[in-house]
């Protein structure tokens, strides 16, 4: 059988996207999606998304990592499928959709920019060495010296993996202060098992928890990740963060078939 499928990315965080309005994808073949998302034996993604209809919103997101096991929010996935929905006709230039975290409002503006609201953060542990937040996935922040000589794929390896968050784990996030209002990040995504060039929930985690542990008055937050720039702004009141918007460009890079 023949798949049709297009690529999208957000910031080099890469994305196979399927229209599955009729419902013809085997979601339960994880074999496949981790070989569609392989970069040698597939297309090559960080991800695949399923753009599907739902009877209360635009459109569903279901959301699968590179390792073929569906996940929780992929905030550069989530703003990709809306430019995706936008390029099939589905919506116009602002949509409210579900994912997997709940209901998400967005907006496609000039040049490919997404903003894409996100969750509510109402809780934000913070430790003397790192910070742990859940943005629509799970999150560790942690500040170092030379992030650009950084081991991020051993280092971010051994805290997924180890003791702090169990089986489930976490994605990783390493930070340096740029200014008052920059941050640059670098990230190692769970069921990517690697570092990405990008992570939209994990730039949104930086944003809050430098907030939160006072780096930065600021609410609208400059990040700089691998393969680009992205801005996160929100509301706060005490420990709520609220009005959580993620901005940065969403950009269609191909489509193909691929026989499947
Ligand atoms: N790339 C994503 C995060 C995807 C989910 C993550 N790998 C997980 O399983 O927790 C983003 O842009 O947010």
């Amino acid at each position: 059988m023949q798949l049709e499928f297009y690529k999208y990315q957000g910031t080099g965080n890469d994305f196979v996207m399927i229209d599955n309005r009729s419902n013809f994808f085997p979601k339960d073949d994880v074999k496949l999606i981790e070989r569609l998302c392989d970069r040698r034996f597939g297309i090559g993604a960080d991800g695949l998304i399923l753009l599907e209809n739902d009877k209360d919103t635009d459109f569903r997101m279901v959301y699968y990592n590179s390792d073929g096991n569906q996940s929780s929010m992929c905030g550069n996935g989530g703003r990709c499928l809306v430019a995706f929905a936008n390029q099939l006709g589905v919506i116009k230039d602002k949509t409210i959709f579900i994912a997997t975290d709940g209901l998400h409002h967005a907006s496609v503006g000039e040049d490919a920019i997404v903003s894409l609201g996100m969750i509510d953060v109402d809780e934000v542990q913070k430790k003397d060495s790192y910070t742990f937040l859940n943005t629509g996935s799970p999150h560790h922040v942690q500040i170092v010296d030379d992030l650009e000589h950084y081991n991020v794929k051993e280092n971010g390896s051994a805290i997924r993996y180890g003791e702090l968050y169990g089986e489930k784990g976490s994605n990783v996030n390493f930070v340096k202060k740029v200014d008052n209002d920059t941050f640059s990040l670098r990230t190692y995504e769970r069921g990517v098992e690697d570092e990405t060039l990008a992570c939209g929930t994990g730039a949104t985690a930086v944003a809050i928890a430098m907030n939160a542990i006072g780096e930065t008055d600021k609410t609208s937050i400059n990040l700089n990740v691998e393969g680009g720039k992205l801005v996160v702004s929100f509301d706060k009141n005490g420990n709520q963060f609220t009005n959580v918007f993620l901005t940065g460009p969403a950009k269609f890079v191909f489509k193909g078939t691929i026989e499947i």
